[in-house]
């Protein structure tokens, strides 16, 4: 259930389910059936339903759940947008069986009522105004709860924008799989809750849809998910280094040092500047700490073999010495976390990492911007939309690279260059701190140091920061989180089955 469909795939859906036996009226019908049960599930027929019907299927929804809740002794007030001469299909059909009153589009809700917004879902095309934006906002001054047919009105259902004005839901029922619009934000916020309905199309019809994007759940990634073993040894779960800014700004590399250790790397190693060693090592206990100047210094602690992941960026610094490291990184040949300052960095000369990056094609670049960051490294790379349309703008800028690209937020985004993608949803608003980007970087980088694949490594160290942050809860700083992926491993490790001594 954790494929994402765009607009166009859940058309497809509905094309081969039909294809297949099941007529367009059953699929509207069961649609209907699932709203007007999500209204009964929670209210009872003493308040007065208003139905808001648009000229398109998704008023044809609201037609059907329409005559079912009239017939389960609700009082219905239906509302249409436009002439019911000019309904067609499904929409038409379902017109026709409903009995009751048809009114014009409202500019005012009764108190108490329950609203359920059929005026447009997956076919929105252009902004909300007119008539329609006059209900949207009437309902939204109501405090009317309110239930959504597929999408809150004026939602983009594959982007989550607010197409000119958007009715707030408490409720969403979508059908058959969720959209991006449901996960990404402010879509998200809009929907309320978002729950699925089953209406008949067999999930048979995703191996010819085959979806590239979806929900950002271990489903995508448990089986590519390190287990340690018990024959196992510290070399084999691999070495992390991280480079530490000097000596005022240490932080980030040991909040990343920490996230990774937690995360199961077998090793992990601060590279320090000179001046910053003895901050270093006196605050860390399992983390070695060795010195390293620069790109030559990392040079020389790379000629390790076994340190196979490298962290650059939190607290690197901005400027050429931050670009000649990831360089001299790079051209070593390992699996690379850039996050922050080593993204920045680059803000200028994008083109010098990517190209490098080609040249290289052994080693491999997790890339973590927050938007600002993303702006600043790709917003000169004519192929890549600017970050406000972010997923195809992450979905393009891993395509150009050929690096994971993490975009980071409350909806995190991640694309792998082959054009699979997940949209996570489990970041709790306190995780937007200080410090929490650097921990982050770290349970990237520790995953990958046992093995992880990059696309899943980043999908899963995004999930397991979530949890973490969710374990927490409010009050919650960065130095917390590595601390709480204990508990999030155990109930993982639980659910994954994986028999641990
Ligand atoms: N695809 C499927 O599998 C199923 C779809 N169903 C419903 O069908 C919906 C999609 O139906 P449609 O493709 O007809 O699309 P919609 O009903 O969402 O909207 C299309 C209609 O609204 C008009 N419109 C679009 N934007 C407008 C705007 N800003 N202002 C005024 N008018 C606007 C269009 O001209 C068109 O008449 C889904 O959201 C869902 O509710 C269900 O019946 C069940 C099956
Ligand atoms: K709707």
């Amino acid at each position: 259930m954790h494929e994402l469909l765009t607009t166009k795939e859940m058309a497809e859906a509905d094309r081969l389910a039909v294809l297949r036996g099941t007529p367009s009226i059953e699929l509207m019908e069961n649609a209907g059936r699932a709203v007007a049960d999500a209204v009964g599930a929670n209210f009872g027929t003493i308040r007065p339903v208003i139905v808001i019907a648009g000229p398109g299927n998704n008023g044809g929804d609201g037609f059907v759940a329409a005559r079912l809740l009239g017939e389960r002794g609700y009082s219905v007030d239906l509302r249409l947008l436009g002439d019911i001469s000019k309904l067609r299909g499904g929409a038409a059909t379902a017109a026709k069986r409903y009995s009751g009153p048809v009114g014009p589009m409202i500019a005012e809700i009764p108190p108490g009522a329950i609203v359920v917004d059929a005026l447009f879902g997956a076919g929105l095309t252009r902004n909300v105004d007119g008539e329609a934006a006059v209900a949207v906002s009437a309902i939204n001054n109501s405090g009317a709860h309110v239930v959504a047919v597929d999408l809150p009105s004026g939602i983009n259902g594959d982007t989550g924008a607010v197409q000119g004005t958007a009715i707030r839901a408490a409720e969403t029922v979508t059908f058959f799989r969720k959209k991006p619009g449901h996960v990404l934000l402010p879509g998200r916020i809009f929907c309320g809750m978002t729950t699925i309905a089953d209406i008949g199309i067999p999930s048979s019809v995703l191996q010819d849809i085959r979806p590239r994007l979806a929900l950002n759940q271990p489903s995508r990634w448990a089986h590519l998910f390190p287990v340690p073993r018990v024959e196992g040894h510290k070399y084999s779960r691999g070495h992390t280094l991280v480079v530490s800014g000097g000596l005022s700004s240490t932080g980030a590399a040991r909040l990343s040092a920490r996230g990774a250790l937690r995360a199961g790397a077998g090793l992990v190693t601060i590279a320090s500047p000179r001046d910053a060693l003895a901050v270093n090592a006196a605050s860390n206990l399992a983390v070695m700490v060795r010195e390293a100047e620069g790109a030559e210094g990392l040079l020389s602690l790379l000629s390790d073999r076994r340190i196979n992941t490298v962290i650059l960026g939190p607290g690197g610094g901005i400027g050429p010495q931050m670009r000649a490291t990831v360089m001299a990184a790079v051209r070593q040949d390992r699996t690379m976390i850039l996050d922050a300052d080593a993204l920045t960095s680059f803000g200028e000369k994008p083109n010098e990492l990517f190209t490098e990056l080609k040249n290289h094609p052994e080693s491999t670049a997790i890339l973590t911007p927050h938007e600002g960051e993303f702006s600043r490294i790709f917003s000169r790379m004519s192929k890549i939309p600017s970050v406000k349309q972010k997923l195809e703008a992450t979905q393009a800028a891993s395509h150009e690279t050929g690096s994971v690209i993490l975009l980071k937020g409350a909806d995190s985004i991640i694309f792998s260059p082959d054009g699979r993608g997940v949209i996570s949803e489990n970041a709790p608003p306190y995780l937007a701190t200080a410090g929490a980007g650097d921990v982050l970087a770290g349970i990237i980088a520790g995953l990958c140091a046992q093995g992880m694949p990059a696309f899943e490594a980043t999908a899963a160290g995004v999930w397991l920061h979530g949890e973490a942050a969710s374990e927490v809860g409010p009050g919650l700083i960065a130095e917390d989180l590595p601390e709480a992926l204990r508990p999030v491993y155990r109930r993982l490790y639980a659910e994954l089955g994986a028999v641990l001594s």
